[in-house]
């Protein structure tokens, strides 16, 4: 653990209300230095230098290694041999990163009954005048000029037949002074000034109709075109395919529509201590990942085919990840470089390019994206590197995948909104902090509360947080506006 992850976690045992355990009878400048050391590599990571013993690289690289070198170090003014790491991202560089990334998939047309949850590749242009008639806004009469009102009759003197919604044909032309039945939805006749609704209109022995309260010419008549004319933008592309726009798509008289698909993800949880059911026991735990990564994933707008368990299994986890079949692999856990953290070896393996490793951000900063060879002309999919601690995670993928799984799916870039914090929060000293908040209060006194609990291996606090805030390095009084992602739910 480094002293910013000590930080973080002194910060969540304070947030949490109780005090620190009995401090350990270490003697006191043995963890000074420790913190001291952990500091040192800290700083060296953030200045692009590498710790001895962690070079991934070196002049025996593999191919892959020697891509992840073209992305990740410049050559350095000391000559070849030797490279340097990219400055670690901040925060919103790193999310702008994976957001440009990529582009959208390739559009492709689906039945309306389909299209749910897809994102408009194109503009939706209205295929016909809405409504595309003259309608009737009421039950009640079409009526002409002034009243009172003869009935219109047939040729055989009879009252003529009420107009209902759906009659196929013109309906005949009304003559001033006349008055017919008709029905919400159903075409308005020639000759129409207005609809008079049922209830206010008296129908006399004499078969006359009048009313206490004469229509404005057009009441009730919902005119041609009202809504929109053919040709008429209704939506830009990059709209969200909601259930609201399947109906306008249809109104509009679309069977399918043209859209960037729900980019396909697929989850390998590492890790051999974890337990997939009951207590943890026997120095395991319960796999906290595997039940939450997929919810939110396809909540962010993808489409989870698999979420498979691998354990600490080096080769496992490359077969996984050579023969995907998914647009995003997004791996939890095994991205530091423990004994068993197999994911970077084996992305080098794999020839991928590291396109993000390390973010300061807290917790989550050992997170990192990747691009993976293949055939496909886009460049193979992508794989996003979850840490293990669980709201560790939770900061990988609001912070690298969302944006990645946004852009393959067409979604236009979206602004981060802010909100106001309703008291003083900690910050890291270098890095974002991301922490739980509930939102309190409306109007001018909204603010955002920060939760306890809000440590990298919690998930208490997240659970009944309302959004993630962004507090910048440093911390932020009371009042500040700070960048606030929504939670889905
Ligand atoms: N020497 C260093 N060690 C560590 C550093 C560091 O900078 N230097 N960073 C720490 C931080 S911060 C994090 S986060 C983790 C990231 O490590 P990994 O991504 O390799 O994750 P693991 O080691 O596999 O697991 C970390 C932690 O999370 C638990 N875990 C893993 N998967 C799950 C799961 N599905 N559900 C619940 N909990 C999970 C795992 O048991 C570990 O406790 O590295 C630190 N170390
Ligand atoms: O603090 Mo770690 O950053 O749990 O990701």
């Amino acid at each position: 653990m480094s002293g910013s992850d000590e930080l973080d976690e002194a910060i969540a045992l304070a947030n949490s209300g109780r005090s620190r355990p009995a401090t350990p009878p270490a003697p006191r400048l043995k963890r000074i230095r420790r913190i001291q050391w952990a500091d040192e590599q800290a700083e060296a990571a953030a200045h692009g230098e590498r710790a001895e013993g962690t070079a991934h690289t070196d002049g025996a690289s593999s191919s892959g290694a020697r891509r992840q070198d073209r992305a990740h170090t410049s050559d350095s003014p000391e000559g070849p041999g030797r490279t340097e790491e990219a400055p670690t991202p901040t925060w919103e560089e790193a999310r702008a990163l994976a957001a440009g990334a990529v582009g959208a998939l390739p559009p492709t047309k689906l039945p309306l009954d389909r299209a749910r949850g897809h994102t408009l590749a194109a503009a939706l242009e209205a295929l016909t005048d809405l409504p595309s008639f003259d309608t009737s806004a009421m039950d009640g009469w079409a009526v002409s000029g002034p009243g009172p009102w003869e009935l219109a009759r047939g040729a055989d003197g009879a009252e003529a037949g009420g107009l209902l919604a759906g009659h196929r044909g013109e309906p005949r032309q009304l003559a001033d002074g006349q008055a017919v039945r008709i029905a919400t939805g159903a075409r308005i006749p020639a000759g129409t000034s207005a609809v008079l609704r049922s209830e206010q209109a008296q129908l006399t022995a004499k078969g006359r109709l009048r009313t206490d309260s004469p229509p404005q010419p057009g009441t009730d008549i919902r005119p041609r075109g009202q809504e929109c004319r053919k040709g008429d933008e209704l939506l830009p592309a990059g709209a969200p395919v909601t259930p609201a726009v399947l109906g306008l798509a249809a109104a509009a008289g679309y069977d399918e529509l043209e859209v960037v698909r729900r980019p396909r993800a697929e989850i390998l949880v590492l890790g051999d201590e974890l337990l997939h059911k009951g207590r943890p026991q026997d120095g395991r735990i319960r796999d906290a990942l595997g039940p939450m990564v997929g919810p939110w994933l396809e909540a962010f707008g993808g489409d989870v085919i698999v979420t498979r368990r691998l354990g600490d299994d080096a080769e496992a986890l490359y077969e996984a990840v050579a023969t995907t079949t998914a647009d995003v692999v997004v791996t939890t856990g095994g991205t530091a470089a423990g004994p068993v953290d197999h994911l970077q070896p084996t992305l080098r393996r794999l020839g991928a390019e590291l396109l993000v490793r390390g973010v300061r951000v807290r917790p989550g900063h050992p997170m990192l994206l990747a691009t993976l060879p293949g055939a496909d002309p886009r460049g193979g999919a992508y794989l996003v590197g979850l840490p293990g601690n669980p709201l560790a995670a939770l900061s990988g993928l609001v912070t690298l995948a969302v944006p990645l799984l946004r852009t393959l799916a067409g979604l236009p870039e979206r602004a981060v909104p802010q909100a106001t914090l309703g008291e003083e929060v900690a910050g890291h000293p270098h890095d974002t902090r991301l922490v739980p908040v509930v939102r309190e209060g409306s109007g001018i006194r909204a603010r955002i509360r920060p939760l306890r609990y809000a440590g990298p291996a919690m998930l208490r606090g997240i659970a009944s947080a309302d959004a993630l805030a962004a507090v910048p390095p440093g911390g932020a009084a009371p009042g500040t506006d700070v960048p606030v992602l929504d939670l889905p739910w």
